[in-house]
């Protein structure tokens, strides 16, 4: 049924003003994973696998209690917060993947892994306050998950993984013909510490020209990056950085940004460049390899 809003005696649907052109621009309005029934532990990655033997796997609570702490600073910035629907058994957190927004397009994700593609009847009741001509899915055989689409304005950044494949890079640059879509091939290892599960894991835009990027993580040197960027606007980090996932915070505005409080480091390096942060706690849900970026789907920058 469609939930969407009627903006006078019921003639015009009011739908979802989706808009999101980059990663930084201010945020009004998104989608935040529950965590509120992961079902059982998982081996879907190697971190998550990792944690399991070790017996180190978070629990529901404190994935909980930190997704919260996260909602309360998004609010606290006027941001519009939707949350998926609980659907029994599923981890549900990173919505970041299951769909995402380029510019006023909704694309639904098409996922390598079932256990990640039954997750979206979760957001339904979201996906239909947008109107159905803004909706395109991959065709059969295209895989693509949000985490490895990162905007930057005229160019679109597609990591090719163990999650997104050539095809889903092609149905993205078929689809957005006025952008410049790269394809950016991924580090893919059974080694958790070299493991790059998506794009957002080794690689993020922030403010208007700098970057965080563990260089490590591509598959072959991503030279349009490096035109892109300037080296002095690079924020470098370590193996062991990235296996905190330092890469994967995540921007409210070209100044305000959330980090998990531990990113020492990374904190310091941020506010010698201007940058406004705002600390999360958010290390257990880092053990399911994912982290702030991976958390969200944006719907509305403006
Ligand atoms: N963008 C991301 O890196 N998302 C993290 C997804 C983690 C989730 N446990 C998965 O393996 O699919």
């Amino acid at each position: 049924m469609s939930e969407v809003e009627f903006s006078n005696s019921g003639q015009k649907p009011t739908y979802l003003k989706l808009n999101v052109k980059n990663e930084t621009d201010k945020l009004e309005a998104v989608v935040l994973g529950i965590g509120t029934d992961l079902g059982e532990e998982s081996e879907i990655n190697p971190t998550s696998k990792y944690h399991k033997e070790e017996g180190t796997y978070p629990t529901e609570e404190d994935i909980q209690q930190e997704i919260s702490t996260f909602e309360k600073v998004l609010k606290a910035h006027g941001v519009k917060v939707y949350r998926p629907k609980n659907i029994e058994g599923l981890e549900q957190v990173f919505t970041r993947d299951i769909g995402f927004v380029i510019d006023s397009t909704y694309v639904v994700a098409s996922m390598q892994e079932e256990v990640r593609q039954l997750e979206l009847p979760g957001v339904k009741h979201i996906t239909n306050k947008i109107n159905p001509q803004n909706i395109i899915h991959p065709p059969k055989d295209a895989n693509v998950e949000g985490g490895d689409v990162i905007l930057w304005n005229d160019h679109i950044f597609v990591g090719i993984s163990a999650r997104t494949n050539t095809e889903g890079y092609e149905f993205i640059k078929a689809s957005f013909p006025n952008k410049q879509v790269h394809a950016i091939p991924l580090v893919v290892s059974k080694d958790r510490k070299k493991n790059i599960l998506h794009l957002d894991c080794t690689f993020q835009p922030i403010g208007i020209k700098d970057a965080i990027i563990y260089e490590n993580g591509f598959a072959e040197r991503p030279q349009i990056i490096y035109d892109l960027f300037k080296e002095e606007d690079m924020l470098k980090v370590d193996q062991a950085q990235m296996n905190r996932m330092y890469p994967n915070i995540f921007s409210l505005s070209p100044k305000d940004i959330v980090v998990e409080r531990s990113f020492k480091a990374l904190i310091a390096a941020l506010k010698e460049r201007g940058y406004i942060v705002h600390e999360v706690d958010y290390t257990e849900n880092s053990k399911l390899s994912g982290l702030l970026r991976c958390s969200t789907m944006p719907l509305i920058r403006s």
